[in-house]
């Protein structure tokens, strides 16, 4: 046993002679060291069940079941291999689309560098182990469940909720658990209380706003002045360092618009149906003040740097918008910063400090958006060459 032309046979080459001792429908001992069995024997199974165990399963992204449960065009699509299982309730429009992601499996920093615990009036979050270098890695997750916004404002309670059943029954058992391990009472609140929202794009504009669960991110607790960024990528979520950490801090993103007064951040928060406890907002009542009085002076330079009708601004005021937010812990949010402070910089004519913003820009850009992202890019270009950018003193000529 165990002639090569055999083990060729099994790869689907119905026109090969049948096997002289049993036939077709054997695996004989190439074919088993294929498929890592030791067999002196030749064991009889059906060309089905060798092709099943020689080829290679199909692709994850060919696993997909559905569409099932349409109500009024939005239905349940679910793949159980694809990232450990995900299952979508949207149109078949926007299911194609997520179909066609590149959506990345479990990654991120390995051990990773935190571990989850008990934080005080805040319940579970998760606590650095080591120190942590800004720019770093943190977790790459694929979503678990992905929902149409805009179908589960509609659909009455008793429709949607079956629709969460049937989402819920053709997630894999590990996946399920871990979504219904997340706060809240039931799937409409876990999904209410942990989601992040993103838009699919490519299919109309109209419904393209969906929430996606992330069980694993949605360990994150809010910080106003957070130290962890993210972004979604294709229904991929990253976490990155946004700036050094020390062991043992809390590891924080932002639930909401870090830009907004005191007031109406904790208004916001409201909303979300818990008070902050986050440093700043437990702090004293002259932080507060003193962070208000910045963000109303970013605000302030933001629409002067953004006034093209009038020179309302100096070639350094762009350098104090980035102080600003650099003094405020705005990490997150530094390469628009110094985006806006490289570009001001260009339009005076300052060549050197153009370039030396831009280049701040394109590494923060790097983190925040992902190194080959289009404004990256865009910085790369300016600080290689300010003179050549279109920009280049146009608010240095208006002065004249
Ligand atoms: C996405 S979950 C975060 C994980 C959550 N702490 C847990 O135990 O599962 C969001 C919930 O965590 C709590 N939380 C998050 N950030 C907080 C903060 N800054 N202050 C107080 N509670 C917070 C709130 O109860 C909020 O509804």
């Amino acid at each position: 046993f165990g002639a090569p032309e055999s083990a060729h046979m099994f790869e689907g080459q119905d026109d090969e002679q049948p096997d002289a001792v049993c036939g077709r429908d054997c695996i004989t001992g190439i074919t088993a060291g294929i498929v890592g069995l030791n067999l002196r024997t030749p064991v009889c199974a059906s060309p089905e069940f060798i092709r099943k165990i020689v080829l290679p399963p199909p692709p994850p992204s060919a696993q997909w079941s559905g569409p099932e449960n349409c109500v009024n065009g939005t239905c349940i699509f679910s793949n159980v291999v694809q990232n450990g299982g995900i299952s979508l309730i949207t149109s078949p429009q926007h299911a194609d689309i997520i179909k066609s992601y590149d959506i990345d499996a479990d990654g991120g920093a390995y051990p990773p560098p935190f571990y989850t615990e008990q934080i005080e009036g805040k319940g579970i979050g998760l606590r650095a182990n080591r120190s942590i270098v800004k720019g770093e890695v943190l977790m790459t997750r694929g979503a678990t469940l992905i929902a149409q916004t805009e179908a589960l404002i509609e659909w009455e309670v008793a429709v949607r909720d079956t629709m969460y059943d049937a989402a819920m029954a053709r997630l894999p058992k590990g996946r399920r658990d871990a979504f219904l391990a997340q706060m809240g009472r039931d799937v409409h609140d876990k999904i209410n209380k942990n989601s992040f929202q993103f838009f699919i794009h490519g299919a109309g504009e109209e419904r393209a706003r969906h929430l996606a669960a992330y069980p694993d991110i949605a360990k994150f607790n809010h910080d106003c002045r957070p130290n962890v960024h993210y972004r979604i990528t294709d229904a991929t979520i990253t976490t990155i360092a946004a700036r050094d950490i020390q062991r043992g801090e809390e590891l924080a993103i932002s639930y909401t618009d870090i830009f907004l007064p005191s007031k109406q951040r904790k208004e916001r928060i409201q909303n979300w149906g818990f008070e902050c406890a986050c440093a700043l907002c437990q702090g004293p009542k002259n932080e507060t003040i003193a962070s208000d009085k910045r963000l109303r002076r970013i605000e302030k330079l933001k629409a002067d740097l953004n006034n093209f009708k009038e020179i309302k601004v100096t070639a350094e005021t762009g350098a104090e918008y980035a102080t600003l937010h650099e003094e405020e812990g705005l990490h997150a949010h530094l390469g628009s910063a110094y985006t806006r402070a490289a570009l001001n910089f260009a339009l005076f004519g300052d060549e050197e400090r153009s370039r030396e913003y831009a280049w701040r820009a394109a590494e923060e850009l790097s983190i925040e958006k992902g190194p080959e992202s289009g404004d990256a890019q865009a910085m790369r270009e300016l600080a290689e060459n300010p003179r050549a950018h279109w920009t280049w003193g146009k608010r240095r000529t208006l002065k004249k």
